[in-house]
C-alpha cells in the first residue's frame, strides 16, 4: 500500500461542490469524469499531493445516493495507491478483509479500483487503486 490516492466525499450537486472545493483548496476541478459501472459522476481537484474525488449518484440506486440518503453528504472513502491490486487483493482477502468485487474494475481517472467492505476497517470503506496502463489484462 503506498500513498492516499484520494478522499472519496458524497455530494448531492457536483457543481456546487466543485466551486466549494476549488475555494477552499485554491485550485481548479482538473477533471470531470462519470463512471457508469458505478452509478457516478466524479470531479477531481489537487492541491499538492492532496487529491479529492467529488461524487454525485446518478442514480438513486447509486452507492453514493445511498450514502447520502443514510448519512447525509461527507466522507465517504478513502483510497490507497497500490503497485500491483491483485497482488494486494490476495493479500488482503488472506488477512481476512471483505472485498466487495472479486476482479479490479475500472474506476475514474484511470485506475483499476477495487472496495473493502466498511464494516473489516473499522467502519472506513477503503478503496484500492492501481494505474491502469494500456496493455493491463483485466
Ligand atoms: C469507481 C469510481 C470512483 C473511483 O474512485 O474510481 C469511486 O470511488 S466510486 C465510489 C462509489 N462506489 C462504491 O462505494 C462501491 C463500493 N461500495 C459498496 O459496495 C456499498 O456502498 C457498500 C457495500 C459499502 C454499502 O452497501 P449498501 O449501501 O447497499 O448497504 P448498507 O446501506 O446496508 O450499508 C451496509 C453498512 O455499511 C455502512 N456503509 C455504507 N457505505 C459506507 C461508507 N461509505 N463508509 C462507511 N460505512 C458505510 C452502512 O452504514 C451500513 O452500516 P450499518 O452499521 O449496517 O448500518
Ligand atoms: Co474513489
Amino acid at each position: 500500500m503506498n500513498k492516499i490516492e484520494h478522499i472519496g466525499i458524497a455530494v448531492s450537486n457536483l457543481e456546487a461542490a466543485s466551486s466549494i472545493y476549488q475555494k477552499l483548496l485554491n485550485t481548479n476541478v482538473y477533471k470531470v469524469e462519470q463512471v457508469a459501472s458505478e452509478f457516478v459522476k466524479t470531479a477531481f481537484l489537487q492541491s499538492g499531493p492532496n487529491k479529492v474525488e467529488l461524487l454525485e449518484g446518478t442514480s438513486p440506486d447509486s452507492a453514493i445516493s445511498k450514502f447520502i440518503d443514510k448519512k447525509g453528504e461527507g466522507v465517504h472513502h478513502i483510497a490507497f495507491e497500490v503497485d500491483d491490486i491483485k497482488a494486494e487483493m490476495e493479500r488482503l482477502k488472506g488477512e481476512g478483509f471483505i472485498l466487495l468485487n472479486d476482479k479490479p474494475k475500472p474506476g475514474a481517472d484511470n485506475k483499476l479500483v477495487c472496495f473493502l467492505h466498511p464494516k473489516t476497517a473499522n467502519g472506513v470503506l477503503i478503496e484500492l487503486c492501481q494505474e491502469r496502463d494500456n496493455n493491463y489484462d483485466q
